[in-house]
């Protein structure tokens, strides 16, 4: 049952507290509530999606960011490696969470990246193999919203039709599609076509898989996991409004400090109300939010929780640190075509008339401003640190291709575009969460340190040159005008290094804030169940227990920890 008002739920103890309704939390709350005898709370900070048409047209992420209700309206501190720019960092702040707002890419990452975090966790249970059971239960695969012919376009043996969140391949064409095609015939040893990249072998060019259903609409954790048919349960309480304060000690079992209280508020200076799990309290907040309330409730480095005047319950430096994120530039250029999505974002009477169209399930709206994603290896001998990728099979950096001006700096009056966004999926850089007040409604200080190595930002120079070899194929003759101004202007090394210092920015994917390590390590926040280290009747399932930032979109690798955190409790307490 959905509930607005805390008041209205009738009751503070539930068999588990989860806070937050993201990608692993509405999956936990799904999942465990399936049993009827079982009671769950889950909180939300943000508003319901419900009749949120800017969540639900996927043409439309960029109108859920900063300044809007459905973002946390973060900023990074400032990063030396942005020439001194600090950025906005979005985070999704409604029911779905980050699912709610993103751009539905769909990417499982490659085999050797599951078979690192087993290996870095000391957990065969992560490894590529053990991890498809939850891969088959998140996927259902569908049509896409024009019912094309996708024969070629994708593997049907590595999908699943039977899971719960749709995914599908783009309901309306781009005109650059033969283009990119055509490259991977023209130049097949640096840009080879990949039939289907959520195989385990992510390397080469392929179809764009989003997490877009056969009507055209987003498909996030609210609207597949906390869809009508579940969220009415009535022995699912999901209370939207609400903001976790922090969580409390409410005893000491063999030893460790438990929490299985939650403190929340539905208005910064209204009452505080206490909540209680008889099981566990589950912390799904994401790798700002769950770092967040842990050091506000005494879990982290004593040193600076003592400066703020909060008391320490659990020493553990690691809460907050090895924040890794990937960082993103977009190289655009001008195109002879008027079939991109530019005029969208210029005038209204296309947008009324695309609108009308995606009402009937067609038109350019049923697909996200994405298209094709190529991932990449730099050459062998191009640097000189150990390998970070976690294979010989894993990409060092991606390219998305849009139909489109993409930056989030402002469309130019004049012109039609493409962009290949350009993201370092290997990042060596690693930065931190940590307090700046002890208050709950202030922003934490978020520091994702981006390019802080120089494998990074020469990682990214390359991946730029890369983009540019890509469009000097045969192929985009006569669709290739030129490179947009600032692009053009970086022809050396250090004007290249100008452009990418002033126009980067995030791709999205924090994680690693309270990072799973091994049962008895020192180091890292959960152990490879994800309970939390020293303590009692706390789990953390959300994009902060990635101990490293996977070279993929991390929407997938978030649903499968949620899908086997459920998996963990409900064989725990048999249920
Ligand atoms: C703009 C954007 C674009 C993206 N694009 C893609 C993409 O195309 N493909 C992809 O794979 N991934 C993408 N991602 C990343 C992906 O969505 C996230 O990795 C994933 O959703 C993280 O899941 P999570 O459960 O850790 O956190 P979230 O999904 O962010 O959920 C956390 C939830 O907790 C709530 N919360 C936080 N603090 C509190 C509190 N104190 N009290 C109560 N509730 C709280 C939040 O409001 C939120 O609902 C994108 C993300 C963003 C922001």
């Amino acid at each position: 049952t959905l509930y607005e008002s805390f008041g209205d739920v009738g009751n503070t103890t539930f068999d588990f507290v989860i806070v937050g309704a993201g990608a692993a939390g509405s999956v936990l709350a799904n999942r465990l509530s399936a049993n009827p005898n079982i009671s769950v709370l889950l909180l939300e900070a943000g508003p319901s999606n419900a009749g949120v048409i800017q969540s639900i047209v996927p043409m439309f992420p960029s109108q859920l960011g900063t300044n809007t209700p459905w973002d946390w309206n973060y900023t990074t501190t400032t990063q030396p490696g942005f020439n001194g720019r600090s950025i906005n960092y979005p985070r999704g702040h409604m029911l779905g969470g980050s699912t709610s707002v993103n751009y539905m890419v769909y990417t499982r990452g490659s085999s050797e990246e599951w078979n690192r975090y087993a290996q870095l966790s000391g957990d065969a249970g992560w490894n590529w193999i053990n991890i498809q059971k939850y891969i088959l239960r998140n996927e259902k695969w569908t049509a896409p919203a024009d019912h094309h012919n996708t024969a070629g376009q994708f593997n049907p043996s590595v999908h699943s039709t039977t899971g719960i969140n749709s995914v599908s391949l783009a309901g309306y064409p781009h005109p650059f599609d033969p283009l990119i095609i055509a490259t991977t015939k023209e130049n097949p040893g640096q840009f080879p076509f990949n039939s289907d990249m959520n195989s385990g072998y992510h390397l080469g060019v392929g179809w764009l898989q989003s997490t877009i259903d056969t009507t055209g609409q987003r498909s996030s954790a609210a609207t597949s996991y906390l869809g009508p048919t579940f969220i009415s349960r009535p022995n699912l309480h999901v209370v939207v409004n609400s903001h976790a304060t922090r969580i409390i000690q409410t005893g000491v079992d063999q030893g460790k400090p438990a929490f299985r209280s939650v403190e929340l508020t539905q208005s910064q200076s209204g009452p505080r109300i206490v909540v209680n799990a008889t099981k566990e309290v589950i912390l799904s907040a994401g790798s700002i939010g769950t770092a967040q309330i842990l050091l506000l409730s005494g879990i982290g480095d004593q040193r600076d929780l003592s400066a703020l005047g909060i008391k320490t319950i659990i020493n553990n430096p690691s809460v907050g640190r090895n924040l890794s994120d990937h960082p993103q530039t977009s190289p655009v250029w001008y195109v002879n075509s008027t079939g991109t999505f530019d005029a969208l974002n210029r005038d209204p009477a296309v947008v009324a008339a695309d609108l009308a169209q995606w009402q009937n399930q067609t038109g350019p709206l049923v697909d996200s401003p994405l298209a094709h994603l190529v991932w990449s290896r730099l050459p062998p001998h191009s640097f000189t640190i150990a390998d970070p990728a976690a294979g010989p099979n894993t990409a060092h950096y991606e390219h998305l291709f849009s139909n489109g001006w993409a930056r989030l700096a402002p469309l130019p009056a004049a012109g039609n575009f493409m962009s290949i966004g350009t993201v370092v999926t290997v990042p060596t850089s690693r930065g931190a969460v940590t307090l700046k007040t002890a208050n709950p409604f202030d922003q934490p200080n978020i520091n994702p340190n981006f390019f802080a190595t120089d494998f990074d930002l020469s990682a990214m120079k390359q991946a730029i040159t890369a983009a540019r070899a890509f469009v000097k194929a045969k192929a985009w003759n006569g669709y290739i005008i030129r490179e947009f101004e600032d692009l053009a202007a970086a022809t050396t090394d250090a004007t290249l290094t100008t452009f990418i210092k002033n126009n980067a920015g995030t791709a999205f994917h924090p994680v690693g804030t309270a990072s799973m390590s091994p049962q008895n390590a020192i180091y890292g926040v959960v152990d490879p169940d994800l309970r939390v280290k020293g303590a009692s009747g706390l789990r953390i399932a959300d994009a902060s227990v990635l101990p490293i930032v996977p070279s993929a979109h991390t929407q997938v690798p978030v649903y499968v920890v949620g899908e086997r955190a459920s998996d963990l409790v409900k064989q725990l307490y048999s249920i």
